[in-house]
């Protein structure tokens, strides 16, 4: 199938980075959320990172202007029901995403694929929900979503061969590298990465280590671009948190339990740098450990 528009739910740091990095590669992106201010927040921040791939000069100034003019934005869901192939990127909670499928369905057109850029969840369920478990899947981008080289393809159990190649092809011409995995918890990336994490967070909860001296570790000596507690807050950590659960639920093994700690920054609605506050404080000049 030929893929010319695509649908993007959820306006959050991977649904504006999604349709970034689309609209760049020439397709047509509409996107929703369910609030404005996060429509408008989403379309200034595309503005800055396109400007600043101008900057560097990895894009034209022309190619910016065109890339923007293919994004429009609505709150009406069904509006996204004529697309080719939509991708739901909202909050990371199956009852959420299950909603928004089930809300879309009366509106698609019979070839749309539907697709969800879930962390963790299952796809065969989310699939099995929808009038189209053959034309689902999962397709899993990595945050920030214009910098990051992977997009893992996730085929449900009754994914079909022309399904999974259509986003083969979508995933080549975004100039991006496709794995595939199978639709077990988490998948590939967050199975391995978010265990690390999760250990990370023990690491302070049990004085091992500070924010700083875990960071620092990781950085210097396993040379990550990031720390586990930096990397954990640019993620969020209710997304750390909810795909810690379904690991935990998933897999039923203990060695995936949350940390408490990690729980109690989300209770607190300290959710990292979404909302300026995680394992650092973003609120000044620079980011200070809470810890
Ligand atoms: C949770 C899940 O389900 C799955 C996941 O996504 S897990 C998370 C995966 N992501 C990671 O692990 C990210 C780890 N961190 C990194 O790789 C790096 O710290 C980083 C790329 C985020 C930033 O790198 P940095 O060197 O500190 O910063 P910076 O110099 O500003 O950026 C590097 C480049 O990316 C570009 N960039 C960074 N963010 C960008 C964005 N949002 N949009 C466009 N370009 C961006 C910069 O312009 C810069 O480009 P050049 O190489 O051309 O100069
Ligand atoms: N963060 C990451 O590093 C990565 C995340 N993911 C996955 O991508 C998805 C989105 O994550 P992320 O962008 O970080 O999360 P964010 O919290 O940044 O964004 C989620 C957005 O979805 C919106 N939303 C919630 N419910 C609905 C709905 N019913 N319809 C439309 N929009 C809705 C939220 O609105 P409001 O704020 O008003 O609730 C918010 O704007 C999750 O499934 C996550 O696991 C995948 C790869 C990496």
């Amino acid at each position: 199938m030929d893929i010319k528009s695509v649908g993007v739910i959820g306006a959050g740091q991977m649904g504006n980075g999604i349709a970034h990095v689309f609209a760049v590669a020439g397709f047509d992106v509409m996107m929703t959320d369910i609030s404005q201010d996060a429509l408008d927040q989403a379309m200034a921040l595309i503005r800055r990172n396109l400007e600043r791939q101008v900057s560097r000069e990895k894009i034209s100034r022309e190619d910016m202007e065109t890339a923007m003019a293919r994004i429009t934005t609505t709150l009406k869901l069904p509006e996204l029901g004529q697309t080719d192939l939509v991708i739901e990127a909202a909050t990371e909670r199956e009852t959420v995403k299950s909603a928004i499928f089930e809300d879309l369905q009366p509106h698609l057109k019979p070839e749309t694929i539907l697709t969800s850029n879930t962390s963790s969840i299952s796809i065969t369920r989310l699939a099995s929900r929808t009038d189209r478990p053959e034309r689902f899947m999962g397709f899993h981008f990595m945050n920030p979503v214009p910098v990051m080289q992977l997009v893992e393809l996730i085929r449900g159990i009754a994914t079909d061969e022309a399904t999974y190649k259509t986003l083969l092809g979508v995933v080549e011409k975004l100039g991006k590298t496709a794995a595939s995995a199978e639709d077990f918890p988490a998948f590939i990336v967050n199975r391995i990465l978010m265990p690390m994490i999760n250990e990370a967070v023990y690491t302070l909860y049990e004085g091992v280590g500070s924010v700083r001296s875990i960071d620092e570790s990781m950085k210097l000596g396993a040379n990550h671009p990031m720390g586990p507690l930096e990397l954990a807050d640019f993620i969020g950590l209710d997304t750390c948190l909810a795909i810690m659960n379904v690991l935990h639920d998933g897999l039923a093994d203990t060695k995936y339990r949350p940390c408490p700690l990690l729980t109690k920054y989300v209770e607190a609605g300290w959710l990292g740098r979404k909302t300026q506050r995680g394992f650092y404080d973003y609120r000044g000049e620079v980011p200070v450990p809470t810890r």
